[in-house]
Parts: C-alpha cells; structure tokens; sequence
C-alpha cells in the first residue's frame, strides 16, 4: 500500500461533482494522480480521508474505530438503503437486526433462491425463443423480482409484477444520485413500502401467513432486545432489503454473459466446469465489473494509523471498486482471469464488490452467499442449456454512471432452448429446501 507523508489533498476544493460525474473512476483516477492509496478531499463540503486497498479495508471494518450511523449521504438512505435500514446501525443495535436477516440465509433457503430464480429463468427461456431480440437485463430483472418476492414469502399477482419490477429497479438505479433519478427512487419506494406495509399488517392480524421460514414472517414477527415489534416504518424497510439488492446481481449476470461473448474460451471452460470453474467465473465477474463504488464510515475517535492522524468524527471512504483493482492483491488487474480464484488467498478484505470482515459482527452483506449462488447457476445455465445469438450492439459500458451496465443492455437473437429441464444446474441439496414444488402464495 502506497502512503505519501503528510497525507496528499486533491486539488479541487469540494470533490461531490466529481464523485458523481467520474464515478467509478473518480477515486482510481486521484489516487494515481497523487501517487497515494490515502488522500484528503471535501465531500458535501465535509473533510473527508479517501482509500484503498487489503490494509485499508482492514482498518475500515474494524468496528472499534469506525461506526456507520449517519455516515451514508441522506439521499441514498432515502432511495436505496431505507430510512433506520441496517446499513446505518452500530454496535449491539446492528447485531440484533444483522441476526434477523442471516436467519433469512439458511442453507436450504439459499438452494430455494437459486431453485426459483433458475425456475423463473427456465420459463423466460421458453419465452425467448419466440421473441426476435431478448434484452436481457430487463428480463432477468423481472426474472429476480418474480423469484425473490416468491422467496420473502410475499404475494404478487401478475398484473402486478411490471409494476413490482419497476419499483426495485428504479429504487437500485437511484443510487448515482442524479435529480432525476433520485425523486423517481423516492417514488418508487414509497409505493413498494406501502405494499409492504399493507401485507405487514395483515400478517401481524393473522390474515395472511406466509411460512414462519421466510423473510416476510420473519421482519413481521421480529422483536427488538426490549420486546417490541418492530414499527411500520422500520419493518417496511428491512423487508425490503431482505429481497430488492438481488436486482444488483441482475447486472453482474448480463455482464457474466457479456464476458462469455467477449471471451469466447470461458464458454467452454464453463460448459466443461472442471476445478469450480463457474464458480471461479462468477467470482471474476463480481471483481472484475463495477457494481457498487464505495461505501462511508464515520470515525469514533482520534487515533493513529500508518502514519496518518484520524479526528473522530472525521468522514472516510473505502474504495470498493479500487480495492478489488488494486495490483498489491491482484496480479494484472485489468484482465479477466477467472483462474485467480483457484489460488486465491481467502482475504476478507482484498475481494469486497460486497463489502469486506465479517458477514456476522460487521456490514458484510448478508446476500453475498445467495449472490454468488445464483450466478454460477445461471452462468451454467446460459452456458450449458442455450444457443443464442450476440448481434451487433454498442457493449461499452459508461465509468461515471452509478449503477453502470452494457449500453445497449445486451440484446441476444435466436435463443433456443437445448434442455427441456434445468436439472443440470441444480444440485444435490436441492432435494432438502424447504418449499418442495410450486408457490404456496399464488
Ligand atoms: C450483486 C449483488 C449485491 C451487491 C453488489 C451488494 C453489495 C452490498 C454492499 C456493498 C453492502 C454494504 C457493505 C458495507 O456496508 O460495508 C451490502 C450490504 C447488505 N446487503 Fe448486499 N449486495 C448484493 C446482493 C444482496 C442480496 C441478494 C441481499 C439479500 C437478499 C443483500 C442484502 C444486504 C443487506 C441486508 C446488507 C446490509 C448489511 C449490514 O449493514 O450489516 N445484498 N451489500
């Protein structure tokens, strides 16, 4: 890790602009130009301590010197975490409710995800082979929205799921912070937490009851260390982020997909899958593509470290997208290598597209299990069980939009279905989830 002493500032005099207009780009590109993995900048008009890399993103999770109540920008806790989400929790008050969500992840209810996504898609393929162009990250957006509400144990008609996928969709793009996109984030979630709210009620009532095993049940019925249930409000917003960041893996699977088309031995490795390749691949895919740029954290106290001076209450940023580009981790970064991941070291904090330290006692996102699942699966799926066509089409993808996906959101022709049942992407496990066959809600 690079550390220049004293600690190099950018030279603009506020850095919010740049932030959203560079993007993903913005901090790689000042910490090149200053020849430092740490440097100062204003945000918000806020002093504000930048870096990157393992030792970094050590420090960063060590809940002694960080905490993250009031540390991400009001905006985005608005649009996309939620107002009083875990995202913004500390100490005691963010175990308790991390716990809730992780008792959502259970093996068996991690194979339920992957079984009713790969379903979803399976019957979307059928679709597909009657359409002239499929673009595909629309559709495997409402691929995850009809397989994760199912999941939570929610009830969705069908002439509500165009409606549904909206609101998850928009709720995700929001996080670029564009005027824009930000009040049709606001909407948006406004409208999925009055749904919410409603069946909440009417679960607590017992007129509606979801299996006590899925996420619905579970945020209804959660009580908090005093006994309570939790408010409306709060319930609404843990509901919701127990399902709606599984739109974010829409994105790295069309970028999977595109990077199999790019990429043309992967499809082959894949199809062959010896050595976890498609896991490796899945892997590759959540390092290599920008998905979530950075996250914030607030100091608790003064102290030392490396040789720079920390003020409590002093705003830093992790570099996630950096960190997993970083060439003291990563051997040629800018190439996709999906066979690194047969040597690679483990480190919780060289590899963070999903935050880094521990998914137990930390921020670690507590979809990472169920994110990686789901992707090798339909990695295997598009590889193994369809023939398609990739036309002619603009794949670049823009650096300074936050969420960034293929520009023409990839569009693929002829697809045809090679199996008649998705059993090959299936695994032992499966047998033992917990719903055995069909959607008890529907
Ligand atoms: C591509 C897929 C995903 C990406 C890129 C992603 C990314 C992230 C990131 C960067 C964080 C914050 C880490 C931190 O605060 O340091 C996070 C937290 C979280 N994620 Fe995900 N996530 C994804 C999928 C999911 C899924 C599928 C779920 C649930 C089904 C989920 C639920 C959560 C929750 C509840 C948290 C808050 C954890 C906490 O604050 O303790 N995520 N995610």
């Amino acid at each position: 890790m690079k550390v220049k002493h004293p600690i190099p500032k950018a030279k603009e005099l506020d850095n919010t602009l740049s932030l959203l207009g560079e993007g993903f780009d913005f901090l790689p590109g000042r910490r090149k130009e200053l020849g430092s993995d740490i440097f100062e900048t204003r945000l918000l008009g806020k002093k504000v301590i930048c870096m990157a890399g393992e030792e970094a993103a050590e420090l960063f999770y060590n809940n002694e010197y960080f905490k993250r109540s009031g540390a991400a920008p009001l905006p985005l806790e608005q649009t996309l975490f939620g107002r009083g989400a875990v995202h913004g929790r500390d100490g005691e008050d963010h175990h308790q409710q991390k716990r809730m969500f992780l008792s959502m992840m259970t093996p068996e209810r991690l194979e339920d995800a992957k079984r009713m996504a790969i379903q979803e898609l399976d019957a979307k393929a059928e679709q597909w082979q009657h359409m002239d162009e499929v673009v595909l990250l629309d559709e495997i957006e409402e691929i995850f929205t009809r397989s994760m509400i199912h999941w939570a144990g929610l009830p969705m008609k069908e002439s509500e799921v165009k409606q549904r996928t909206w609101e998850l969709v928009t709720m995700v793009d929001s996080f670029g912070l564009t005027e824009g996109r930000y009040r049709e984030g606001m909407k948006a979630r406004n409208a999925h937490e009055d749904w919410l709210k409603k069946i909440i009620k009417q679960i607590r009532k017992g007129e509606y009851n979801p299996p006590a095993y899925t996420a619905a049940y579970i945020v209804a019925h959660h009580r908090t260390p005093n006994g309570k249930l939790l408010d409306l409000e709060t319930a609404a917003v843990d509901l919701n982020n127990a399902y709606r960041p599984m739109i974010a893996t829409a994105y790295f699977i069309v970028f999977g997909v595109m990077a199999m088309h790019e990429n043309p031995v992967t499809l082959g490795k894949l199809q062959a899958d010896k050595n976890n390749y498609s896991h490796n691949f899945a892997q590759e895919v959540r390092r290599y593509y920008p998905f979530a740029p950075v996250m914030a954290a607030i100091a608790k106290k003064d102290f030392n470290w490396n040789g720079v001076h920390f003020k409590k209450d002093m705003r830093v940023i992790l570099d996630l997208y950096g960190t997993n580009h970083h060439p003291d981790s990563w051997d040629n970064p800018e190439e996709f290598i999906p066979e690194r991941f047969s040597t690679w070291n483990g480190s919780p904090f060289n590899f963070v597209p999903q935050g880094g330290g521990d998914h137990h006692t930390g921020h670690r996102c507590a979809g990472e299990w169920m994110t990686v699942m789901v992707m090798q699966s339909f990695f295997k799926y598009f590889a193994e069980n369809l023939k398609y066509s990739v036309p002619e089409q603009d794949l670049s993808y823009d650096m300074s939009r936050m969420p960034t996906m293929p520009k023409s959101r990839l569009i693929l022709k002829d697809v045809q279905k090679l199996k008649n049942r998705p059993d090959n992407v299936f695994y032992h496990e499966q047998k033992n989830t917990t719903v055995q066959s069909g959607c008890p809600f529907h």
